[in-house]
């Protein structure tokens, strides 16, 4: 380097400073009268200490308050900021409420870190709080809650408080579910009194097991008891149903800042004002998380409890971290809700063509709902539950939970592009410095899940709502191999094949399955409904009617051979089917019909080969084809033969033709 300039450095004699000091020019500075030396380019900070200078960084926001009592909503625009916070604070006490003291716990609102915010607001609460019973350590106790937090505070409380949080190179949230990966359906327990007796599917198929009142109210008082033990707690007041005047309020009481980020993402949130109006919440969950119910307690089998309360509009999560079962769990509840209203609710994804064209794709977990419905070329309304009603199709949640195993850039790019800052990511493995993702690693579970919020789908529809569905496409991910990639049905066929809820079940998403295994559930969502399976076939029959609907079935899974054997059917091909479903290019296509099942399947389909149209071309030993293709019609016939005996709504002949669709 040469050496004529006023800058340069020199490093041409081993052993010789990098810099040569004597060379730089010197920063000019000058003495003021205090004898202090100031960098005179900017102007000093407003601040005489550290800790002045932190109080500059934060911007205070006025505190969204959701309370607003009936009785003085006149008065309530004259509220002051501190009044609202009073009201807000009452409000979540009362939910919290032991059952035996009759009031809640102190509550205070803040971060208990953040010491100084303790005994100022203690101070205003101590009159109205008074405890009604002798006094114990617990009634002496403040619980802080952490209300509505954003996504940024979340961020923060969950890498300084919960082991195994961590920002991935993309931004998203890693976070580790626990012991249990999947949802846990065989500790699900439902009230059961004389209301629910008798509007409830019980029974043989059903997923409601039943559990008495007082026990809820055991586990109930476990998990509040819980909760205000810590220091504190979660609590998210949000909304379910796009369509606004079937919204439901919900409160979320939670005992981590993952299970309040992933329904933050998943519920909808609601506006700074909505959530002045908000009230008292229709249904509330108390989620314990990893603090288990006692077996001790009766209609325990295991540490995990799930207990749904419908007319104390209650949720109890006891001994699991799953954030998927608080998602499922309000599912189950709008199961129940919606059909009362004559709202047909649905285990669906689905999604808007430019023109308006509404497609819904059921199927069950690892189908495809949530892949095959984010369609670049589409517009996404909601990836997993829905309701069909009078005005057409609405979203229930405000967010999507997308499967991440073997995820590609590639294959699914909108996915991929979720998965940035505010998005929680469960139970991944990830690169301990460089902090990226191995989407193919299994080491924790298969089931590794994404949970955004749906606005981060570039051509997400929102509002969330379209018009009736002109499609409805069953989801089947075969691990036999013998259905074909695709069928079109007659509305017996379709109302058959929604009741039986065929698929593979996908290994994950529910404890102990490790491999794929042929499953039934009754309107692709059994672990969920909470009515006889009929009362939501006859809705579906009734509105694909009026609407003049078509069906589909859609295999997802194996081609060319049962799992082990075969292949899963190419994700790009399934896309050229569901392009040509859409477009109504497959609705005029050429048909033949198959052997046992019946089904019309297509000659040709651009795009895709045509000897896999029929899945018989793809099997090299065709014994075997025709074996495995009887075994799985004579599973069909046995599931059925439960709904053998019922009704489908109003329509003999309909009921008569639904029996009839299935294989002969
Ligand atoms: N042909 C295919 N069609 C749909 N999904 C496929 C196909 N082949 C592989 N997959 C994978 O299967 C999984 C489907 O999961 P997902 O869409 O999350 O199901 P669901 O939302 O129904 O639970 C995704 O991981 C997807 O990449
Ligand atoms: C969260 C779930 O949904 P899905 O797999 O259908 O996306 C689940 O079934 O637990
Ligand atoms: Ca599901
Ligand atoms: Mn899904």
């Amino acid at each position: 380097m040469a050496d004529n300039g006023e800058f340069s450095f020199t490093n041409k004699a081993a052993g010789m400073n990098l810099v040569d000091r004597s060379r730089l020019p010197r920063i000019h500075t000058h003495v003021n009268k205090n004898g202090i030396c100031h960098d005179d380019s900017a102007q000093p900070v407003k601040a005489q200490t550290i800790d002045e200078l932190h109080s500059l960084q934060k911007k205070k926001s006025a505190p969204t308050t959701p309370i607003k009592d009936s009785s003085n909503a006149s008065t309530f625009s004259v509220i002051s900021d501190e009044e609202r916070q009073k009201l807000q604070l009452q409000s979540i006490s009362a939910s919290l409420a032991s059952l035996t003291r009759e009031t809640g716990p102190k509550l205070v609102k803040g971060d208990p870190a953040r010491k100084s915010e303790t005994p100022r607001v203690a101070h205003h609460h101590h009159d109205y709080f008074t405890p009604t019973i002798s006094v114990s350590d617990s009634a002496l106790k403040f619980t802080h809650v952490l209300y509505n937090l954003s996504p940024a505070e979340l961020y923060e409380q969950a890498i300084k408080y919960e082991h195994g949080s961590f920002i991935t190179e993309s931004g998203a949230l890693a976070t580790l579910s626990g012991a249990k990966t999947g949802r846990s359906p065989r500790d699900k327990r439902v009230v059961k009194d004389e209301t629910t007796a008798e509007e409830l599917w019980w029974g043989k198929g059903s997923p409601n097991i039943e559990m008495d009142e007082h026990t809820f109210l055991v586990n109930r008082e476990r998990a509040v008891d819980y909760l205000n033990s810590l220091d504190k707690v979660f609590v998210n007041d949000q909304f379910l149903n796009w369509d606004p005047e079937h919204r439901i309020k919900v409160r979320i009481v939670s005992a981590r800042a993952y299970h309040s980020l992933f329904m933050h993402n998943m519920c909808i949130r609601p506006t700074p004002e909505e959530l002045e109006d908000f009230g008292t919440p229709d249904f509330t969950i108390y989620n314990a998380g990893q603090f288990p119910c006692n077996r001790y307690t009766h209609y325990m089998t295991s540490s995990t409890s799930i207990d749904l309360n419908l007319a104390r509009r209650e949720m109890v999560i006891l001994g699991t971290q799953y954030a998927g079962e608080m998602k499922k769990g309000l599912f189950g509840v709008m199961h129940y809700l919606m059909p009362k209203r004559n709202i047909l609710s649905l285990h669906s994804g689905c999604n808007m063509g430019k023109d308006g064209d509404v497609a819904l794709f059921f199927g069950l977990s690892g189908t495809g709902k949530t892949t095959l419905s984010t369609d670049h070329n589409r517009l996404l309304i909601g990836d997993d539950e829905h309701c069909w009603s009078d005005n057409g199709v609405s979203n229930i949640e405000g967010g999507c939970y997308a499967k991440c195993i073997d995820l590609s850039r590639e294959k699914e790019p909108d996915i991929w592009n979720a998965i940035k800052f505010g998005t929680v990511l469960e139970n991944v493995v990830f690169d301990e410095h460089t902090r990226e993702v191995d989407y193919t690693d299994k080491s924790v579970t298969e089931n590794t899940r994404a949970a955004y919020p749906i606005e981060y789908i570039p051509n997400a529809k929102i509002p969330c709502v379209g018009p009736h569905p002109k499609n409805v496409i069953l989801l089947a991910c075969d691990a036999f191999g013998v259905l074909p990639p695709v069928s079109k049905l007659s509305l017996a066929q379709t109302m058959y094949h929604f009741i039986s809820g065929y698929t593979a079940l996908v290994a994950g998403t529910e404890e102990g399955i490790k491999e794929p295994q042929a499953t039934f559930s009754a309107c692709f969502g059994a672990a969920f409904i909470m009515l006889h399976p009929t009362k939501y076939a006859a809705m579906l029959a009734e509105k694909m009617q009026k609407y003049g609907a078509t069906g589909w079935l859609v295999n997802t899974g194996w081609s060319g051979g049962r799992y082990g054997v075969g292949n899963r059917i190419k994700l790009s091909y399934t896309r050229r089917i569901i392009d040509a479903i859409h477009s109504g290019s497959l609705l005029d296509a050429n048909y033949t019909k198959t052997e046992v099942f019946g089904l019309e399947i297509p000659i040709e389909l651009e795009g895709v080969p045509s000897d896999i149209l029929n899945p018989i071309n793809t099997w090299e030993d065709k014994a075997a084809y025709n074996a495995t293709l009887l075994k799985l019609a004579g599973l069909f016939k046995k599931n059925f033969e439960v709904f053998a005996s019922y009704q489908i709504g109003t329509d003999n002949k309909l009921t008569e033709e639904i029996l009839a669709a299935g294989p002969n």
